[in-house]
């Protein structure tokens, strides 16, 4: 995690491209070459895949003698939906401000879309909904979006101003002072500020912390459409099954440090499925036993499976050969009832982000998933 960024590709070639255009002709071909030399490196830097969206290393913070932040490393690749999970306390604001060029790190390293945090042009293509958003009470919603237009120094037109309105459910409100604007409704407002300097990169703290239902499912479709037009997200948020729903991978912070990182299904690592058994002899607690771990509890069995992707293959008892299986369950049921045992229901489980959260957070356990 700690590599260092490939740092130039078809968005980031610029000042910080990673191969340098050659000042003289490479050894072996003349100063008529030199074009096509330079079209070459040119070729290669494009070829390349991109810079990630965000990039850091090491990033540390104390405020006084409290550390706050403790070596945090982590990547977002472009167009990635990237949870930030957390107890109170345990950095992530810290990490995001960190990011944004908002706090100064003690220690460490970060870039955002190629460039380092410290570079303004870093900043103009990200969107920022921060965790506590207040905007001037005196402005309209449409003048608080020309305002940010301006200081972003991006051209959009006042239509797109007003769609993006529209797309957070503020349509008809946009000449309505936001001094009379609902809580939700100024979350609902900054979202729309977050999008509308067209950006490559979001960072959502605690984007729906105000928000009623209706609001919650609206900030997921838009994350889920970012992602489809390849803009990458950051997603502070406390809660979780929003975060299982859009994010592709997780990084969890406790105590300041990374507790544990990965896609979804790393975090997971396994599904459970539910089985209430009566008649359960020996030999069909042997064949559950060899299916995954079991706990039962009142005639149900709760069988830890490993994840679907990555399903063992299992050997069929009633063939000589080996028989790989993607998904045990079946014929799982079926031996069981070969065996005698009576199957009575079997329900799909799954252990949530919530219940693997916990477990990270209450066992103490560092690392990657
Ligand atoms: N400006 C500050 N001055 C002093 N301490 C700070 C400051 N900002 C953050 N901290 C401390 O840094 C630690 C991390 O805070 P941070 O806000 O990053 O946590 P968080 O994970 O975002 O928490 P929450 O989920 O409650 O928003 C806390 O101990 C907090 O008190």
């Amino acid at each position: 995690m700690s590599a260092a960024p490939q740092s130039a590709g078809p968005q980031s070639a610029g000042p910080q491209s990673a191969v340098p255009q050659p000042a003289t002709p490479p050894p072996g071909t003349s100063p008529d070459d030199a074009p096509a030399a330079r079209r070459t490196a040119a070729e290669l830097v494009a070829a390349l895949p991109p810079s990630p969206a965000i990039w850091c290393s090491g990033l540390r913070k104390s405020f006084g003698r409290r550390p706050a932040v403790q070596d945090v490393s982590f990547e977002v690749g472009r167009g990635e939906v990237v949870g930030l999970l957390g107890p109170n306390g345990a950095g992530k604001t810290t990490v995001i401000k960190m990011l944004l060029g908002l706090v100064r790190p003690d220690g460490g390293e970060s870039m955002l879309l190629g460039r380092p945090t410290t570079d303004p042009a870093a900043r103009a293509r990200v969107g920022y909904l921060p965790e506590l958003f207040r905007y001037q009470p005196w402005l309209t919603a449409a003048e608080v979006m020309a305002f940010h237009v301006r200081l972003a120094q991006v051209d959009v037109a006042e239509r797109e101003r007003l769609d993006r309105l529209a797309l957070v459910g503020l349509a008809g409100r946009a000449d309505d002072r936001v001094g009379g604007f609902s809580k939700g409704m100024q979350q609902r407002l900054g979202l729309a500020v977050a999008l509308v300097v067209r950006p490559q990169l979001v960072v959502l703290d605690e984007p729906t912390s105000a928000l009623d239902p209706l609001g919650r499912a609206d900030v997921r479709d838009i994350v889920l459409d970012l992602r489809a037009h390849g803009v990458a997200v950051l997603l502070n948020s406390h809660l979780i099954g929003e975060v299982e729903r859009v994010c592709d991978r997780v990084v969890i912070l406790d105590g300041g440090r990374v507790a544990a990182s990965g896609s979804l299904a790393e975090l997971l690592g396994q599904r459970e499925v539910r089985l209430r058994l009566s008649g359960v002899t020996a030999d069909v607690a042997a064949r559950l036993a060899a299916t995954g771990s079991v706990r039962e509890a009142d005639g149900w069995y709760t069988l830890s499976l490993p994840a679907d992707d990555a399903a063992v293959p299992l050997t069929d008892p009633a063939d000589d050969a080996a028989v790989p299986l993607t998904d045990p369950v079946p014929d799982l049921v079926r031996d069981l009832v070969r065996l005698g045992a009576r199957v009575h229901a079997v329900e799909p489980g799954r252990i949530t982000l919530e219940d693997r959260l916990l477990g990270i957070l209450r066992s103490g356990h560092g690392g990657d998933a």
